[in-house]
């Protein structure tokens, strides 16, 4: 977290948006998330912005006052601004201007841990840069990025100079991101678990995915080292994705993964680098999106979820909505669960396994029940069905293991030859 502490003052406007008072809500949060201090909120009723300093002539003068009366340093606006515009506040407003997208980017920024995140996050962050990079800017190789470029070509400008750098480096961090291979987890632990099903936790930032998938690993997890995503309160806390392996006390197995969390007007460039994270709930049999019940904000919260999901291209999984922190909420009891919708507490045993009866109704409805017999000379097919599917019933026949159980499609072929009709 970087010693911040700086006042902020909260700037926006409303543009007839009718979710615009929850996105203010929003960025206050955001700004908490980044360790400012929020000190004040100025808002302009207005439809349009102006095209030279975003905010109105009058409104920027009325903000000035306002940020020099309350001593705010920093001034955040509510929008990604375009290059002109945040350099013509800051000018006319004497004080350094942070935009949405900047705010968001220094969020992800400060979180990202994994190598790929930190990728990510730089891509969009010199992305957001590149059109912003100005003549009087600090100069890019007295800063120590890029390399590479003593042979300044005659006649070429600083800021040409300082855009092919960055552009060079965006081009060098994308070859990095594609030899990772981030959607690569996902795949390979489908291809080595035979094709499990995968149920993708999704959601708003904050919700409790992560602490969801704690809790089903604490009561289901394959391996123990397998075991614990990091959960915390704060924005943001989780920029990759963690598939586990999940095996219930039928035996039956699929895999569980968490991801980044949404938020409203999530920037198109981060949505773009973290597509590949993103889209690993693509991959998904299953979504569960986990709702932070115990916020007023609740409704929003999923609007923004669903639309994220739509934007990135995910569309037609089925879905559970799964409304957590129940036990914050005096009017409500739980575990409950009304058709597609549970409402629960992740700190809860109970719930969880209320949860995990409602992902295994959906997630097994295509499995069959079969009876095989098989000759004592394959052994290790009784063990594979014993370990790998929910046995019904065992006979030991005098031409070997008959055995009624529950499989999946893949099993099933993997079976057939075994299988008897009774
Ligand atoms: N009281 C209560 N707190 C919860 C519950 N579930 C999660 N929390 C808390 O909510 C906070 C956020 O939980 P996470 O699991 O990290 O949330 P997340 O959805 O993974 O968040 P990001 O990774 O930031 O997108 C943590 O402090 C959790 O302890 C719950 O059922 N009840
Ligand atoms: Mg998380």
């Amino acid at each position: 977290m970087p010693e911040n502490n700086e006042k902020v003052l909260i700037t926006g406007i409303s543009k007839q948006q009718p979710d615009f008072d929850y996105t203010m809500t929003e960025l206050g949060e955001l700004a908490k998330a980044n360790n400012y201090t929020v000190v004040g909120e100025m808002r302009q009723n207005v439809d349009r912005q102006t095209a030279a300093t975003y905010f109105g002539s009058g409104k920027v003068d009325e903000i000035r006052q306002e940020a020099d009366i309350l001593e705010a340093t920093t001034v955040l606006v509510n929008d990604e601004l375009s290059p002109s515009q945040l350099r013509n506040l800051e000018k006319q407003l004497g004080r350094r201007v942070v935009d949405r997208t900047q705010l968001i980017l220094d969020i992800f920024a400060d979180r990202a841990r994994s190598k790929t995140a930190k990728t990510q996050v730089e891509i969009a962050q010199l992305k957001y840069a590149l059109p912003r990079l100005h003549p009087s800017a600090n100069r890019l190789d007295q800063q120590g990025g890029g390399g590479g470029f003593a042979n300044r070509g005659a006649g070429e400008t600083q800021l040409e100079m300082d855009r092919r750098i960055l552009t060079k480096r965006i081009a060098h961090l994308r070859q990095d991101l594609r030899d990772a291979d981030v959607g690569e987890e996902v795949r390979r632990a489908k291809r080595q678990t035979n094709q499990l099903p995968v149920v993708a936790l999704v959601g708003y930032t904050n919700a409790g995915k992560s602490t969801t998938m704690n809790g089903l690993l604490d009561l289901y997890a394959d391996r123990p080292e397998d075991k614990q995503v990091f959960e915390k309160d704060m924005l943001f806390a989780t920029l990759d994705t963690s598939v586990r392996a999940l095996t219930l006390p039928d035996n039956r197995q699929f895999l569980l993964s968490d991801t980044v969390g949404f938020v409203s007007k999530l920037p198109h460039n981060l949505i773009d680098s973290f597509k590949a994270t993103l889209a690993e709930a693509a991959n998904a049999d299953l979504l569960i999106q986990v709702v932070d019940y115990a916020d007023p904000n609740y409704r929003e919260m999923m609007a923004i979820t669903e639309k994220t999901l739509k934007e990135i291209g995910i569309e037609n999984i089925p879905m559970i909505e799964a409304y957590n922190k129940a036990d914050k909420r005096e009017d409500t009891t739980y575990p409950e669960i009304n058709g597609h919708q549970l409402v629960y507490s992740a700190k809860d045993p109970k719930s969880l396994k209320a949860l995990t009866e409602m992902i295994t109704q959906l997630i097994f409805a295509e499995d069959q029940e079969k009876t095989y017999l098989v000759p004592f000379t394959d052994g290790q097919i009784v063990s594979f069905i014993n370990e790998k599917t929910a046995v019904k019933a065992t006979d030991y026949t005098e031409t070997g293991t008959k055995i009624t159980t529950i499989v999946n499609a893949v099993q099933a072929g993997q079976l057939e030859k075994y299988e008897v009709t009774e």
